[in-house]
C-alpha cells in the first residue's frame, strides 16, 4: 500500500486541504487513510504526530506538547520521538491500546530536490503496528504466544481462523457460539478481527470483549469468502488452496479477513507462513473459559505466572519452548495415539539422562529463529537476526549428534521414538539449506549489528568489491597521514589535515603560517575558510582522495546492504525447512524439559486409552507440591477414582470434609492429572489411567466478572447449568460447594439435584465437593456414587489436618475450629461453639433466638475475655520491658515477685 497518492479526495478533505503547505496536504492525506491509527509522519530523524494524534501520543508518552506554525488559522499541536528510538514510544503506545501508522520518506530528499526546490520528499505507510501483528522483540512477550484471530459466520457456520506473525502459524476450525469460548481461551488472542454483524449479537461481544483481546470490527467487504480466497492465494501464492485442504465458505472468510489485515498492516509486504493448518473441536481436549481461568493453567485467576500450572512444570530452555509448552497445555489433545506419541518422546528423555542433559546444554545456545526468521521475511531483520538463524543451522547438526549418540555410536537407537526421529529429520539440512549454512558462516562477523544502518556486518574476504572499498575507507587515515607529511615537507610549514562534516578534508594553517606561504604554494593552494586564528585550504589531490574515501564508504555500506539482501532474500527462500527446524528444536525442548520435571517430581507416564476410566494413585496438586517443597513441608497424596461406566469404580464421588482440609486442592489436582495427562506429559503420581476426556470442567471458588452486572451465587449457577447442558459421559467435572451462596434449604436442594443430574443423565466422571453432609446420603442412593472425606483430627483442643481422603463422609465440619486458627477473636469463637452446641442437640432445627440468652451470655464472655486480655497485657508490658543483661541476681528475684504480683 502507499499512501503517497491518493486516488479519490473526498470533499471533508478535500476541505481540510484547503490552504495546507505542501508537506501539511501529504500529511493530511495520508491521515485520511489511516483515521483510527496514530500517524507517525517521518521529517528527517524524527517521527513527528500532529493534531489530535500529538495530544494523544503526547499525553501517552508524556512527550512535551509543541506547536508547528499554522493550519486553516489555527496552531498545529505536534509531538516528536527521534528515530533511532522510535520502537520504544510505539511499545508503549501499543501497551496503552493505540494503533501506530508508520509513514516513512521513501525517497532520498535530494531526489525530491531534483523535481524542484519545492517539492515534497515522498512519503508512504511502512507498516501499521497493532497488538496482533508485532514481530519486534521489545514489543512481544518472549515467553508467550501473540495471536491475531478472526471470527466469521457464513450459511450458518461460524469459523475461527488464527495467525501469530512472529512464528508463520496460521490455523483455522468450525466453531459454533457455544464453543467459541473454549477456543478463544486457549489461543488468547491480542488482537480479534470480527464481522460487524457478529458484534451485534451481545452475548458474542461479551465474549469477545473478555477473552478476545482488543476488538477491531470488520465491514461486510472485508468477510466476503471469494475477496478473501483470491487474498489467501495471492498471500501463499499460490493458484489454488485446494493443496491445504478443503476449507469451509466461513474458514476461507475468516483467514481471508487474516490476509486483508495483514496486507494492510503490513503495507504490502508479504510474510513467511506456514500453510494453514485445518483442525476441529473434536482434536482438543476443550477447556472453557472459566474452567480454566479457575484451573490457573497459565496464570493465576490474580493475572500473574508465578502460581500457575505453567510456572510449576516449565523447565524448558528455549522461548519458543516455554511458547511451545503452553500451547500444548492450553489446547491439550484428545486422541489416545497422539497422546502416547508426545508420551514416548518425554519417557525417551526420563530414560536416558545423559543425552537429555547433553540436549539441554546444546539448547542453552538457541535463539529465537522464528521470530528471527519472520523479521526478515517482512524486511525488517536485520543482521543479527541472521546471525539467530545461522546459529540455529549450526545447533542443528549439534543436536543430531547429541540425539545420535544415545547408546549406539553415530547410528540412531533402533527404540528411539517417532516423534524424536521425525524431529532429526527436520533438523538435517537440505542441500539448499546447507548452502546457507555455508554463505552465512562465511559472510557474517562474529558479533554483527543490530540494524543495518552503519553496515559493518559483514566480514572481511566475502566479497572482493567490498574489500577494496573497505580497505579504501579503512586505509584512508593512513593515506590522508601521508599527505599530511608530503605537504608538510613540500611547503616547510607543519601544517595539518583535518576533518568535518562541511568541508570533508582540509587543510589548516594558523594565520602566521599562511602569511608564510611561499607563492608557488599559494597559487596550489585552494581557500576554502578564514576563521579568527587559522585559514582552511585545499588540493585538488586532496579533494579528490576526499570524494574517493566518502565515495568508497557510502559505497561499502551500499554494497553491504545489497549482500545483507541477498542473504535474506536466501533466508527467505528457505523458510518453509528452518520453521520446521525451529518446530523440532521447540518440541525436542519440550519432551526433554517435561522429562526434567518429570524426574525431579518423581512424575510417571499416564495410561492414555479409550475407556471411561479416572485411576490416580497417590497423585499430587502439581503446584501446591512444590509450593509446600519450597517451604520445606510435605504434601499428602491422595488416590482418585472414577469410571463413567461404573464398572471399576463410582461414577460421582461427594467429596466432604472440614474447612481447609483439602478439599479444593484434591478436585483440582485430579483435573490437572487430566489436563499433564492429556496434553503429553508425565503427572505427580504414582500411577494414573485415564480414559480420554472430551471436556473438562471445573467450578471452583467465587465467579468472575465474566459478564459484570451477574452476583457471585448468579455466576455459579450459569456455570453449573452449562456444565450439566454440555458436559458428555465422556467429560470430567470438578464441582466445588454448589449452592453455598444461598439460603441453605435452598443451597442444599440445587447441590442434590445437580449432584443427581450428573449422575443419572449427564453420567460423566465427577467429583463433588460440598458442606451439605446431607448430601452423603446420596451413596445409598445412587448406584455409582461414593462418599470420600478429607481427613483432620482434633488435639488439645486444636485441628489438625491430614489431607488425606478416605472412604466415608465426613462426621463434622470443624468449622468453629477453622475461624478460631484465622484468629477470630476469642469471645465470638466462644459464643459460636456454644450456639453450635445447641444447634446440635436440637436437631429439629427448630431452635428459636429466644432459646438463646444472648446478652447474658456475650458480657459474661466478654468480661472474661476481656479481663484475660487486661492481665496479659500488664505481665507482658511489665516482661517487655526488663532487659535481662542488665540485671542483678536480686533485681531479677525482684521482678519475679512483681510479676507473680500482677498474676
Ligand atoms: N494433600 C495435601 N497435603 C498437604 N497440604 C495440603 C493438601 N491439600 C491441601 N493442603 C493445604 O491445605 C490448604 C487448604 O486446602 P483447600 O483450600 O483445598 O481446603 P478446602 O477443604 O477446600 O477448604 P475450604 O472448604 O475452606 O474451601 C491448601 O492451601 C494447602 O496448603
Amino acid at each position: 500500500m502507499n499512501a503517497t497518492t491518493s486516488p479519490q479526495i473526498d470533499d471533508g478533505l478535500k476541505a481540510q486541504l484547503d490552504g495546507a503547505t505542501p508537506v501539511m496536504a501529504q500529511y493530511l492525506e495520508i491521515k485520511a487513510q489511516n483515521p483510527d491509527a496514530l500517524l507517525f509522519f517521518r521529517m528527517g530523524d524524527f517521527y513527528e504526530v500532529f493534531f489530535d494524534d500529538a495530544v494523544k501520543a503526547a499525553g501517552a508518552l508524556s512527550l512535551a506538547l509543541t506547536k508547528r506554525g499554522r493550519h486553516q488559522g489555527e496552531e498545529i499541536p505536534m509531538a516528536g520521538v527521534p528515530a533511532h528510538a522510535a520502537e520504544a514510544y510505539i511499545a508503549k503506545l501499543i501497551r496503552a491500546g493505540f494503533r501506530v501508522a508508520v509513514c516513512d520518506q521513501l525517497e532520498d530528499p535530494s531526489e525530491a530536490k531534483k523535481r524542484g526546490s519545492k517539492s515534497v520528499v515522498k512519503r508512504g505507510i511502512v507498516r501499521i503496528v497493532t497488538p496482533g501483528t508485532l514481530t519486534e522483540d521489545t514489543l512481544l512477550e518472549e515467553r508467550g504466544a501473540n495471536r491475531l484471530i478472526a471470527l466469521s459466520q457464513r450459511a450458518g457456520v461460524m469459523a475461527l481462523a488464527s495467525l501469530e506473525l512472529s512464528t508463520g502459524e496460521v490455523e483455522c476450525l468450525e466453531t459454533t457460539p457455544e464453543t467459541l469460548g473454549t477456543h478463544l481461551s486457549a489461543l488468547r488472542p491480542s488482537e480479534s478481527l470480527v464481522a460487524d454483524r457478529l458484534l451485534q449479537d451481545e452475548n458474542l461481544y461479551a465474549l469477545l470483549k473478555y477473552c478476545g483481546g482488543v476488538l477491531q470490527p470488520q465491514s461486510a467487504s472485508l468477510s466476503d469468502p471469494a475477496a478473501g480466497e483470491a487474498r489467501l492465494k495471492r498471500l501463499y501464492g499460490v493458484d489454488t488452496l485446494d493443496g491445504f485442504g478443503a476449507f469451509s465458505l466461513a474458514e476461507v472468510s475468516a483467514m481471508g479477513m487474516l490476509a486483508a489485515y495483514i496486507d494492510l498492516t503490513q503495507a504490502g509486504k508479504v510474510p513467511v507462513l506456514k500453510a494453514p493448518k485445518k483442525t476441529t473441536s473434536l482434536a482438543f481436549l476443550a477447556i472453557d473459559p472459566s474452567t480454566r481461568q479457575s484451573l490457573e493453567i497459565e496464570r493465576t485467576q490474580k493475572g500473574s505466572r508465578e502460581g500457575s500450572l505453567m510456572s510449576a512444570i516449565d523447565r524448558t530452555i528455549t522461548s519458543g519452548g516455554s511458547r511451545l509448552l503452553a500451547a500444548r497445555l492450553s489446547r491439550p489433545l484428545n486422541h489416545p495415539d497422539e497422546i502416547n506419541r508426545r508420551l514416548d518422546a518425554v519417557q525417551w528423555f526420563v530414560e536416558h539422562r545423559g543425552l537429555r542433559q547433553n540436549l539441554r546444554d546444546t539448547l542453552r545456545g538457541m535463539s529465537d529463529l522464528a521470530r528471527a526468521l519472520s523479521r526478515l521475511g517482512l524486511g525488517r531483520g536485520g543482521p543479527r537476526d541472521l546471525k539467530v538463524i545461522k546459529d540455529g543451522l549450526e545447533l542443528a547438526g549439534e543436536t543430531i549428534r547429541v540425539l545420535k549418540q544415545t547408546d549406539a555410536e553415530d547410528a540412531l537407537d533402533p527404540r528411539c521414538p517417532t516423534e524424536i526421529r521425525s524431529h532429526i529429520k527436520a533438523l538435517t539440512v537440505s542441500d539448499s539449506v546447507a548452502d546457507l549454512r555455508f554463505k552465512l558462516d562465511m559472510a557474517l562477523v562474529e558479533e554483527p549489528p543490530l540494524s543495518t544502518r552503519d553496515g559493518g556486518f559483514i566480514k572481511a574476504g566475502y566479497n572482493s568489491n567490498l574489500n577494496e572499498l573497505i580497505t579504501l575507507r579503512n586505509d584512508s587515515r593512513q593515506i590522508i597521514l601521508r599527505m599530511e607529511s608530503d605537504l608538510q615537507q613540500e611547503t616547510g610549514l607543519p601544517l595539518k589535515i583535518k576533518y568535518n562534516a562541511v568541508l570533508g578534508y582540509f587543510i589548516e594553517l594558523t594565520s602566521k603560517q599562511a602569511d608564510s606561504l611561499s607563492d608557488s604554494d599559494r597559487q596550489r593552494l585552494i581557500h576554502r575558510q578564514t576563521l579568527a586564528n587559522q585559514m582552511r585550504f585545499s588540493t585538488p589531490d586532496l579533494i579528490d582522495m576526499d570524494a574517493r574515501i566518502a565515495r568508497a564508504a557510502s559505497d561499502a555500506l551500499t554494497l553491504e546492504l545489497a549482500l545483507f539482501e541477498d542473504l535474506r532474500e536466501e533466508v527467505r527462500r528457505n523458510a518453509h525447512p528452518l520453521q520446521d527446524m525451529f518446530d523440532a528444536f521447540c518440541a525436542l525442548d519440550v519432551a526433554s524439559s517435561a522429562a526434567e520435571w518429570a524426574e525431579d517430581m518423581e512424575a510417571t507416564r499416564p495410561v492414555v486409552d479409550d475407556s471411561l476410566v479416572f485411576d490416580a494413585k497417590a497423585a499430587r496438586h502439581p503446584v501446591v507440591v512444590a509450593a509446600l517443597r519450597s517451604e520445606g513441608k510435605p504434601f499428602t497424596p491422595n488416590d482418585g477414582c472414577l469410571d463413567a461406566s461404573g464398572q471399576t469404580g463410582p461414577r460421582l464421588t461427594l467429596v466432604t470434609g472440614p474447612n481447609m482440609a483439602g478439599k479444593s486442592t484434591f478436585l483440582r489436582q485430579n483435573a490437572l492429572l487430566v489436563i499433564m495427562a492429556q496434553a503429553g506429559l508425565f503427572v505427580p503420581a504414582a500411577s494414573l489411567r485415564l480414559g480420554v476426556v472430551d471436556r473438562l470442567f471445573s467450578r471452583v471458588g467465587a465467579g468472575d466478572d465474566l459478564a459484570q452486572g451477574r452476583s457471585t451465587f448468579m455466576m455459579e449457577m450459569v456455570e453449573t447449568a452449562a456444565i450439566l447442558s454440555q458436559a458428555t459421559q465422556r467429560s470430567f467435572v470438578i464441582l466445588d460447594e454448589i449452592g453455598r451462596g444461598t439460603a441453605t434449604f435452598d443451597g442444599l436442594a440445587i447441590a442434590w439435584a445437580c449432584a443427581e443430574n450428573l449422575h443419572e443423565v449427564v453420567r460423566a466422571r465427577a467429583l463433588f465437593a460440598t458442606h451439605y453432609h446431607e448430601l452423603s446420603q446420596l451413596e445409598s442412593l445412587l448406584a455409582h456414587t461414593h462418599n470420600i472425606s478429607m481427613t483432620a483430627k482434633e488435639w488439645n483442643g486444636d485441628l489438625i489436618f491430614l489431607h488425606e481422603a478416605k472412604r466415608g463422609a465426613a462426621d463434622r465440619s470443624y468449622g468453629v475450629q477453622v475461624a478460631k486458627l484465622a484468629g477470630m477473636p476469642p469471645v465470638v469463637v466462644a459464643r459460636a461453639k456454644d450456639i453450635l452446641e445447641r444447634l446440635e442437640t436440637d436437631r429439629s432445627h427448630q431452635l428459636k433466638l429466644d432459646d438463646l440468652p444472648l446478652f447474658a451470655t456475650v458480657q459474661a464472655q466478654v468480661q472474661n475475655v476481656a479481663a484475660q486480655h487486661a492481665v496479659e497485657s500488664d505481665v507482658e508490658k511489665a516482661v517487655k520491658a526488663v532487659n535481662p543483661d542488665d540485671l542483678s541476681p536480686r533485681e531479677a528475684l525482684e521482678i519475679i515477685y512483681r510479676l507473680k504480683g500482677l498474676v
